[in-house]
This record gives structure tokens, C-alpha cells and sequence, in this order.
């Protein structure tokens, strides 16, 4: 068997971060090899176990990625976009794989991930689980088999603390929806609908987002049309799904050439 894979978790202390700890913990393929925080938050120069409120790890929570880096196979990011591209050319400079989970990118964060992508693999993708990446593929096929008399809205919902909207899960959805019509998105993108909107235009894809409590995520993708309705939805009701996706991008991504890849690539699931 392999050595286990030297993982850097960054944003340890997120719901993210602590949810990945807690999986590479289950697993005997990975482990911890170091663990970031922003700067100035107060787990720098402690123990990860200790922080965590179990038995010490060796493992000391750190500001620096590129000493973090050192000697890892792999960091799993779910942090903010301007701390993701810092972490992507920190990550190529080092040669270590990088599994991207934020949201939030703009068009512009996107396109600077590509000089990191071609000297390390990058793997990104606004959700790591299994179900929604099915949920992908199998709205671009819905999409494709029914024509602009079915209405396309997604709706997405989460808890009171996530700072994007959309959620990259529904612009995944909205994506793979336009590509099943042989639109771009950006065409075709309804995003906030408030006051005298005027009807529907033909053939857009709407968004709408809920934000409340402590859910977890959940994306409806509804074709409405006149007479009928159908109705793709995910819940997801725990972050393990998450997680587990991105250490399967980790383990995935090792002896693979340097390129960005999503988690269809990682799945199998890809059908270009
Ligand atoms: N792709 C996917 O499957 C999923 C993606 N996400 C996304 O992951 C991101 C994080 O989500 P949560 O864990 O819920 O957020 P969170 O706010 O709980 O955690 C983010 C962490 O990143 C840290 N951070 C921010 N800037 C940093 C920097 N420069 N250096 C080091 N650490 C830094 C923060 O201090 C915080 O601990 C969001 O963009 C969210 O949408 C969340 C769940 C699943
Ligand atoms: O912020 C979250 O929590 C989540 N973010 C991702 C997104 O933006 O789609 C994935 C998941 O829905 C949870």
C-alpha cells in the first residue's frame, strides 16, 4: 500500500476544516501534515489535537502555507477566494496537488487559477459530494431532452453564515443546465428578481437563494412548464459528504499530470 497522503487542511478551524480533520482521523490513506489559519486568528502556534479538545497531534497550526507545504503531497482548501489564490500559486510553487472547495470565485479569481494548474493538479469544484455531481450530469440530460417551454429555476438553500450567493453548487446545476440547451449561462442568467420584473423571459435560467438556520445545503433544479413540473433536488444533511469527496480529489490527484480537473474527472463521471 501506499505511504498515507501528507494532506495540508487549510481554514482548519471552519466548519469545513474541522469536518476534514475529522475524516482524514477515519481514514488510514491520509493524514494531517500541517494545518492553516488566517493570520492573527488565536490557534496559530498551537496544537491541532489541543485546539480540537482532544490529545495532542505534533501537528502545530500555523500562518505559513509554504512551510506547510513542505514535503506534502496534497493541501485541501476550503477557505475564501483571495486566500484560495494565494494558496493555488503557493501550491504550485511547491509542486503539491490542490483540491479546491470555495465558492465565491469571480470569473477573474477563476482565470488565476490557471497558471498554478499547469505546473500542479488542481481540483475544484463548488461541491465535493458524489450526489450532487449525479445531479449534475443528470440535469444536463434533462435539460438537453426538453425544449425552452420548460422553465428552468434553481433553488438553492443554506445556513445563516455562508457569504455567497449563488451557492457554487447551483451555478454548477445552472452550467450543466445551459450546456444540456447549448447555451452559455452568462447569456441566459436570471439572478435577482425584485420588484417590476416584468414575465419571464423564454429560455432563462433563474436563481434563488434561502438562507436560515443550520442547513446544510440543498439545490432544487425545477423545469416548469405549462400543465407539469419536475424536480431534481440534493440534500445534503451532514458535511462529511464534503469532506469525504475532497480526500477522494486528494487521493485521486496523486501521479496525475499537472491540469485543472473538477470532481467529475475524480468520479468518473465525465462525459466529454
Ligand atoms: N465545494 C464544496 O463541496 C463545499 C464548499 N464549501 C465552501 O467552502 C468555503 C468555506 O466554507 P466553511 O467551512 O463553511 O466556512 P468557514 O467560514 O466556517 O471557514 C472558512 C475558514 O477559512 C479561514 N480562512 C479565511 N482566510 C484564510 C487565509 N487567508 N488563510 C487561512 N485560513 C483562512 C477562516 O478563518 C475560516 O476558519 C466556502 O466558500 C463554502 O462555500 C463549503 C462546503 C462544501
Ligand atoms: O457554504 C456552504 O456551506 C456550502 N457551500 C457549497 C456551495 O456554495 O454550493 C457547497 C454546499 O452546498 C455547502
Amino acid at each position: 500500500m501506499d505511504q498515507p497522503l501528507k494532506t495540508v487542511i487549510t481554514g482548519v478551524s471552519g466548519r469545513m476544516g474541522r469536518m476534514l480533520v475529522a475524516t482524514i482521523a477515519d481514514s488510514d490513506r491520509t493524514v494531517v501534515s500541517a494545518a492553516v489559519e488566517r493570520a492573527g486568528h488565536d490557534w496559530i502556534g498551537r496544537d491541532l489535537g489541543e485546539v480540537l479538545g482532544g490529545a495532542p497531534t505534533g501537528v502545530t497550526v500555523t500562518d505559513d502555507i509554504a512551510l506547510a507545504l513542505q514535503g506534502a503531497d496534497a493541501v485541501i482548501d476550503f477557505t475564501a477566494p483571495a486566500a484560495t489564490i494565494a494558496f493555488a500559486r503557493a501550491a504550485a510553487e511547491a509542486g503539491v496537488a490542490h483540491v479546491i472547495g470555495t465558492t465565491g470565485m469571480t470569473t477573474d479569481d477563476i482565470a488565476q487559477l490557471s497558471g498554478p494548474a499547469e505546473r500542479t493538479v488542481l481540483v475544484r469544484a463548488g461541491n465535493m459530494s458524489l450526489g450532487v455531481n449525479l445531479l449534475v450530469q443528470l440535469t444536463r440530460r434533462v435539460a438537453a431532452a426538453l425544449d425552452e417551454d420548460y422553465d428552468i429555476e434553481i433553488i438553492e438553500s443554506h445556513h445563516n453564515q455562508k457569504v455567497d450567493a449563488p451557492s457554487g453548487t447551483a451555478l454548477m446545476l445552472g452550467e450543466a443546465a445551459a450546456a444540456g440547451r447549448g447555451v452559455a449561462l452568462e447569456d441566459v442568467s436570471d439572478r435577482g428578481r425584485d420588484g417590476i420584473t416584468g414575465a419571464r423571459t423564454r429560455g432563462d435560467i433563474g436563481f434563488a437563494a434561502i438562507r436560515g438556520g443550520d442547513i446544510v445545503g440543498e439545490h432544487d433544479v425545477m423545469f416548469a412548464a405549462t400543465g407539469e413540473r419536475i424536480t431534481l433536488r440534493h440534500v445534503a444533511s451532514d458535511r462529511s459528504v464534503f469532506a469525504r469527496g475532497a480526500v477522494k480529489a486528494a487521493l485521486w490527484s496523486r501521479g496525475k499530470p499537472p491540469g485543472a480537473y473538477d470532481m467529475l474527472d475524480v468520479l468518473g463521471l465525465s462525459e466529454d
